[in-house]
């Protein structure tokens, strides 16, 4: 069934209305305001993305508003889905995403996992909710951390090479705009070859590296400024910090969900 009716609440409701008048009527009537118990009441699916430190106050405010006929879907990095059931009335369907930003312009990646009282009619639900924002993956809920690592994460690591190479082409003379629309337009363009040409990164890197060419040139510069260790690290860093938001929400919940090495 098509969505009629949205609305949107911030703990600052003029934002909230702001954001509710810039789509209404786009595809749907969409209201704004700072009241979460009144805007869940009668809801057929909740959307919550607050911060994790900020979600056992958000679950506060909705819970007499939720029960089982609601589908609770949260995209809070880190918090296992129990920790919405123990939070939530008993039966209340939780489904999990880890969504990134280029969900704004349709070529997001988004990974669902099923809480405990979540139906396979509830994770299709939200995959049709999310068709329009990219790609949607179902993963098991243990490998959210690792995914927040990879693609939640992932667009800060990209937009931040984007703004290294433009700096880059900048240095070596090319006009600024000119140099940051190479650096975007290379990255946008590597990636979806990346993702469409069913071969592996590392075929097409040796496909750019002629020998003794300019790529190899600056290959082992990067190699010897260990950068793919980086992004390992980087990474495992990202995991880590999902499973500490986690503890930090819910000092006593450990229940063992996330990310394991
Ligand atoms: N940014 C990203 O790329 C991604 C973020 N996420 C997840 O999305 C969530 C939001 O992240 P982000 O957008 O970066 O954070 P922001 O702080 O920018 O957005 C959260 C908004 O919720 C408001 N808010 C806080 N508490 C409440 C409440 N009780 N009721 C209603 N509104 C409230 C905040 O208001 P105020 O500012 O006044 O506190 C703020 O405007 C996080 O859980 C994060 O893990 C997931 C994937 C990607
Ligand atoms: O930085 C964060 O915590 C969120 C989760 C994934 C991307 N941004």
């Amino acid at each position: 069934d098509a969505v009629t009716e949205v609305a949107v609440t911030d703990v600052r409701g003029d934002v909230a209305r702001e954001v509710a008048a810039r789509h209404d009527g786009e595809a749907a009537s969409v209201s704004g305001g700072a009241d979460n118990a009144a805007a869940a009441a009668g809801a057929d699916v909740v959307l919550l993305a607050v911060k994790p430190q900020y979600m056992a106050d958000a679950l506060a405010s909705v819970r007499d508003a939720v029960g089982p006929d609601t589908l609770v879907v949260s995209i809070a990095a880190g918090l296992p889905s129990t920790f919405y059931e123990r939070r939530l009335p008993a039966g209340v369907p939780v489904v999990r995403v880890m969504p990134n930003t280029p969900a704004t312009i349709g070529r997001g990646v988004s990974a669902v996992s099923p809480g405990r009282h979540a139906s396979p009619d509830h994770v299709a639900l939200v995959e049709t909710l999310l068709a329009g924002t990219g790609l949607v993956v179902s993963v098991p809920e243990a490998l959210q951390s690792a995914v927040t690592a990879i693609s939640g994460s992932g667009p800060a690591y990209v937009f931040a090479m984007v703004d290294a190479l433009a700096e880059a082409g900048t240095l070596l003379g090319l006009p600024r705009a000119l140099a940051q629309q190479l650096a975007a337009h290379t990255v946008a363009g590597s990636g979806v070859y990346a993702a469409e040409s069913g071969q592996h990164a590392a075929i097409l890197r040796e496909a750019v590296s002629s020998p003794g060419g300019t790529t190899l040139a600056a290959l082992a510069e990067l190699d010897e400024r260990a950068v793919r260790a980086a992004y390992v690290a980087a990474a495992r860093a990202a995991a880590r910090r999902a499973d500490e938001l986690a503890r930090e929400a819910d000092p006593e919940g450990a229940d063992g969900e996330g990310h394991r090495e």
